[in-house]
């Protein structure tokens, strides 16, 4: 009898179609702030497999924590239709640069100096947005978000519409929007009810508090969680997050809560003067991969496809009105939240007087040119 070696060298033919869309790198499409990188195979020994791959899609954007331009967002589109369409990878694995910021969501910058009081263009960067978090959904191959950091706004949507997560735990998650003069309805509003139930989702989505990744473990929105931070050449759990017990003095959970006052101060400094590692996160995801790989293809899509589908059906259902209404909120709320994160600093602050607005509005004020430079935080000093 032949065997599989022979079958195949006899069988496989010399020509394969090339179903990508453009033959073009990803990096050229946005000077190298999106890299792909196909990274050998690993089987659960860490054996490297021949032939076989996990493409690696990373922002690369650390100075403003892996937000995503709009050239960004046109190269993960075509990186993950790459990764679909590649017979040889298995799984892709989609993290940032860096240990600090996985993602903060759209580019604030490019949001209130571009498109703040242009809903026609947000309009058409949404369409965008919309087909990159599609483009996840629909990958043909299992993805996995590597939160190498905080996971917040936009970036938690993108991360929530991947099929697995695993986080180091530093890594902070939560929403931005109605903080920012927008509403998370990238996904966040479709993805944390089926995640997280829908008490906790209202939580997340209308207080825009941020939450610990052990936090994250617990609520279900991360499949796992390693530690990231070495003190005298030894891992240990984030000094800032309580994880030594899971009950308070009333019953209550605790476990993955931030501790607070001096507690948490002297855990920010531990984690100043520690060193980060994320070769556990590494070495998490690279298990996880080979697990993955020690499967049947086509039955593996069949149940992802599947499995996405309480996901994939919210965002389905809702992703088009949610473009048209974000398109228009950049008349007034979103202009204002984003100038403000814009052009605010640590010093002034980067939030409106939420109270002062809405004390205007309760009076009829309307939303003028002037009502909005005065929101500003330096012009509220
Ligand atoms: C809470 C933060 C994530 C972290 O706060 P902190 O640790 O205090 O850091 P900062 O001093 O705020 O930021 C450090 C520098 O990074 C820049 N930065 C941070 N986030 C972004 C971003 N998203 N885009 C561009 N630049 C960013 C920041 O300006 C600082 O640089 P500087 O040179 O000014 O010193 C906090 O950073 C934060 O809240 N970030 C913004 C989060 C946010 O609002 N994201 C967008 C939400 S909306 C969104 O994502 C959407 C997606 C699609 C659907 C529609 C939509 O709205």
């Amino acid at each position: 009898m032949a065997t599989t070696d022979e079958i195949i060298k006899r069988t496989a033919p010399s020509h394969l179609i090339d179903h990508n869309l453009i033959d073009r790198d990803v990096e050229s499409l946005c000077d190298g702030m999106v890299r792909y990188e196909k990274r050998p195979a690993q089987r659960r020994d860490g054996n490297a497999v021949e032939g076989l791959y996990n493409a690696w899609i990373i922002f690369n954007n650390p100075k403003q924590f892996n937000s995503y331009t709009t050239d960004m967002v046109k190269a993960t589109i075509l990186a993950f239709r790459r990764a679909s369409a590649d017979r040889q990878v298995n799984a892709v694995v989609f993290t940032g640069v860096g240990e600090k910021a996985f993602c903060t969501g759209g580019n604030t910058k490019e949001y209130a100096e571009y498109y703040a009081g242009n809903p026609q263009e947000y309009r058409q960067y949404m369409r965008l947005f919309n087909d990159m978090v599609s483009a996840i959904l629909g990958c043909d191959k299992p993805v996995i978000c590597r939160v190498n950091g905080m996971r917040i706004g936009g970036g938690q949507e993108i991360g929530m519409a991947c099929d697995f997560s695993v986080a180091h735990d530093l890594a902070n998650f939560g929403q931005a929007g109605p903080k920012h003069g927008s509403a998370a309805i990238g996904g966040a509003t479709d993805f944390l009810p089926v995640m997280i139930g829908c008490e906790q989702a209202m939580v997340s989505g209308t207080l825009c508090e941020p939450f610990s990744a052990h936090k994250a473990a617990r609520l279900g929105i991360i499949a796992d969680v390693v530690p990231a931070l070495k003190i005298d050449g030894k891992f240990v759990a984030n000094p800032t997050v309580v994880t030594d017990r899971f009950l308070d003095e009333y019953g209550r959970v605790v476990h993955g809560e931030f501790r607070t006052g001096s507690q948490f101060k002297e855990g920010q400094a531990m984690i100043k003067d520690g060193e980060i590692d994320l070769s556990l996160l590494d070495q998490k995801v690279e298990e996880l991969c080979a697990k993955l790989l020690d499967t049947f293809p086509e039955c593996m899509t069949k149940s992802l496809e599947e499995l996405r589908k309480p996901k994939l059906n919210a965002w389905n259902q809702n992703k088009e009105n949610s473009r048209a209404w974000l398109a228009l909120n950049m008349m007034n709320e979103a202009r204002t939240g984003f100038r403000a994160f814009n052009e605010g600093t640590k010093e002034t602050g980067r939030e409106i007087d939420f109270v002062k607005l809405r004390q205007g509005l309760a009076v009829g004020t309307p939303w003028t040119e002037d009502l909005v430079d005065s929101l500003m935080p330096a012009a509220a000093k």
